[in-house]
């Protein structure tokens, strides 16, 4: 299992940010080419990001390039497929067409089967196409809630919860988990807000999300933390695995620990639970 509980955008345009994330604890990096970076800079943010993908170490480190609508998003796969990011990260996915024209692209450009495609969804169309969109393609591994687009798009305003976004962030998940895919949850905006940030972290882990998508350094840590399991987590997980075991051995197909029911299905939760903790640790 990789661990992906946060995922650090950079601006493809920021040398000061792209040089500090070499030592940022992030489970992966986004090096951005599009929103965070303006249209003059493009090609220069291109040439640098792309040059860039061997210098984070053991971290996944992924391009995301400009919007299939774009001028700029031909020339940014075709260097991103040479680069060799474990991953392109393309926004406004909007259909399952799209993700084989980014896939035929990344095979025309030459880029190693080791290059995955994440794919944004976020916009109205992208909710209500989530499932094809996660299911159009084995290169593509996970799916990226775009939070800022979307509340744009729907004409929805940002509130402590998220309840104008809920519906779209559970169709992804559904469609995430209907095909097997990785899911991470859009970034929060406001840097300095540290408890309204853990709020929607703890939120995000709780609907089951993988992970969440940050702007900041300082929102690492904590992210790091809340999608992490704790050590509580980790010891239930263990006692969950080993009362079924025992409760195998004595021909019963079902346990129970601290008075409450355990089956197989608890089994799995607990052993996915201790394979992030492992892949965490190692
Ligand atoms: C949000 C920011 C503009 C805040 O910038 P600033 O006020 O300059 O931050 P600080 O002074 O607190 O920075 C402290 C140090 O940390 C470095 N830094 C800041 N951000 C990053 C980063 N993302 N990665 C690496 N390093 C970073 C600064 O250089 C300072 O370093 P030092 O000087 O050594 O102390 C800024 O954080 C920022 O630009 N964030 C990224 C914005 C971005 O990428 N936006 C696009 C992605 S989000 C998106 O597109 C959403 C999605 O599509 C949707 O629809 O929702
Ligand atoms: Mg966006």
């Amino acid at each position: 299992m990789k661990p992906r509980r946060s995922a650090l955008y950079m601006p493809g345009a920021n040398e000061r940010a792209l040089e500090k994330a070499k030592t940022l604890p992030a489970d992966a990096l986004i090096l951005d080419l599009e929103d965070a970076v303006a249209p003059d800079a493009k090609e220069s943010a291109r040439e640098r990001v792309c040059g860039l993908v061997g210098e984070y170490g053991e971290r996944e480190v992924t391009i995301r390039v400009n919007g299939l609508d774009t001028e700029w998003h031909d020339a940014d796969l075709r260097a991103a497929a040479q680069a060799g990011p474990a991953a392109v990260v393309v926004p406004k996915v909007n259909s399952a067409r799209d993700v084989h024209n980014i896939e035929r692209a990344l095979e025309l450009g030459g880029a190693s089967e080791e290059t995955k495609i994440w794919a944004m969804v976020e916009t109205p169309v992208a909710m209500l196409h989530a499932e094809e969109i996660a299911a159009a393609s084995e290169r593509l591994t996970v799916l990226v809630m775009g939070t800022n687009d979307l509340a744009k798009e729907l004409h929805a305003e940002f509130v402590p919860g998220r309840a104008p976004l809920l519906g779209g962030l559970s169709l992804c998940l559904l469609a995430a988990r209907a095909t097997g895919k990785v899911i991470l949850d859009g970034v929060y905006n406001d840097v300095k807000d540290v408890e309204g940030f853990e709020a929607e972290c703890l939120q995000g882990r709780q609907f089951g999300f993988d992970g969440k998508t940050l702007i900041h350094p300082g929102q690492i840590e904590p992210c790091n933390r809340v999608f992490a399991p704790s050590a509580e987590e980790i010891e239930q997980a263990r006692r969950v695995i080993s009362a079924f075991e025992d409760a195998k051995a004595e021909g019963r197909g079902v346990a129970t620990v601290d008075g409450r029911m355990i089956e197989n299905l608890h089994v799995e939760n607990a052993q996915r639970v201790l394979a992030l903790a492992e892949a965490l640790e190692g």
